[in-house]
């Protein structure tokens, strides 16, 4: 057995950042930026009016009488220069004249034909939003982050049409067990429903990737071999179940009778203890084990920062330390990733943490990671928790 942080190095080591690929801005929501962007011009270009009402020069006296010369309106400027005791209607987003450094909001003003008459009391505001407020030209939406809608956005308002994003690493799921049969069929009184690929897959869109959900392979090694290359061509193939020591684990044997080149088999880590890992040809390959909860957990801190570091984004590791509410008993050997929530600004580890038990796992809020031979802890002690996103 390799201690978690070994395993984790290891596995990050096998993955490396995908190439990129062009994305059209409408398909580029939640898709990692591989290459910055860059404004191709300053936003807004010209000083811009916030207002509809009318461009002037100054302070004029409440009660003048100011002649309307022009219109501006947004994508066609007024053209002409301003001169003093001329005001231009201009409405909100269009060019400013020159000359014009205010805009006197229309509610403010008396139109009385071809003139304007400020009222006393008016807005001082200038509303008049200067060239580049926004952003300048060569404003960088830097590489290496998640495009969220705003991101999104602001792209686009930089001109760009096609961003460069990190090709999504393709992930097939195989399940392996007699025993499974997939939800919406019969699984007779001795099998049970497969999730493990279900979760996994959730998981793997969430992260960026995308997951093709292989057939189920029943416990026999051609066919666990034949599920295996139907694999093919994914980037990453994660198995769950058979990576134990039983007699019907078979996928460490069958991935080596492949050709396969495992790194490592057996982590100190609770729950995860049979995971495997290495390389199937160019296929990274992720072996997890059948229980539900420790797939999902391993999916959470091994697959999550594989497929991070192939999609160029850091990882999102940080561990926040919380007090805890309820006391811990000593950790065993194994680095142990309880189930937890927050409760009263603290945490607290859920009673059961069988990880054959889906429940909790669906209601925890956080996983407290514990090292190994971790103490007893009390109320009050700080736990470092990870961020579950299951
Ligand atoms: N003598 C030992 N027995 C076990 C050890 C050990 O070290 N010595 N390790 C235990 C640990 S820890 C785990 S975790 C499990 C995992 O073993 P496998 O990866 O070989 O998983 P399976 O035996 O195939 O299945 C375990 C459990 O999970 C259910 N399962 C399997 N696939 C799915 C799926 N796709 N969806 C839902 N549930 C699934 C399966 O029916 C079993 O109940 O081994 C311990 N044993
Ligand atoms: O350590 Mo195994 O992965 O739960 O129960």
């Amino acid at each position: 057995m390799i201690p978690f942080e070994e395993a984790r190095r290891r596995l990050l080591a096998l993955v490396a950042p995908l190439p990129s690929e062009p994305v059209p801005l409408d398909r580029a929501g939640g898709r990692a930026l591989a290459e910055a962007v860059i404004a191709r011009r300053d936003s807004p270009p010209f000083r811009a009016s916030m207002m509809d009402g009318y461009a002037v020069s100054g302070d004029p006296a409440p009660g003048s009488r100011l002649r309307v010369v022009g219109e501006a309106a947004a994508g066609r400027r007024h053209s002409g220069p301003l001169g003093s005791g001329e005001a231009v209607r201009i409405l909100t987003g269009a060019p400013v004249p020159d000359g014009a450094d205010r805009v006197l909001i229309q509610e403010d003003v008396e139109r009385d034909g071809h003139h304007v008459v400020p009222k006393r009391g008016a807005d001082r505001a200038s509303y008049v939003r200067p060239a580049g407020a926004d952003f300048a030209a060569g404003a960088r939406i830097e590489a290496g982050q998640v495009l969220s809608p705003a991101l999104v956005a602001l792209a686009a308002a930089f001109g760009a049409a096609t961003l460069r994003c990190a090709a999504r690493p393709e992930v097939a799921i195989l399940s392996t067990g007699d025993e499974l049969t997939p939800p919406g069929g019969d699984p007779g009184p001795d099998g049970i429903f497969a999730s493990n690929a279900y979760g996994l897959a959730a998981l793997v869109g969430a992260a960026g990737g995308r997951a093709r959900i292989l057939p189920i392979a029943a416990d026999d090694p051609d066919l666990l071999a034949g599920a295996i290359r139907a694999g093919a061509g994914a980037d990453v193939l994660v198995t769950s179940g058979g990576a134990s020591v039983g007699d019907r684990d078979l996928v460490a044997p069958t991935l080596e009778r492949l050709g396969a080149r495992l790194d490592f088999h057996r982590i100190a880590m609770r729950p995860g203890k049979p995971v495997l890992a290495g390389t199937l040809g160019a296929q990274v390959v992720l072996g997890l084990p059948g229980n539900p909860v420790s797939a999902m957990i391993c999916g959470r801190v091994f697959l999550v920062p594989m497929l991070r570091r192939m999609l160029h984004l850091p990882q999102d590791d940080e561990a926040s330390g919380i007090a805890l509410v309820a006391p811990l008993e000593a950790n065993g050997p194994r680095t142990h990733f309880m189930r937890a929530v927050r409760q009263d600004g603290g945490v607290r580890a859920l009673g059961n943490q069988d990880s054959g038990r889906l429940s909790p796992l669906a209601r925890a809020d956080l996983l407290i990671q514990r090292p190994p031979h971790d103490p007893a802890r009390r109320v009050g002690d700080v736990a470092r928790c990870l961020s579950i996103g299951l």
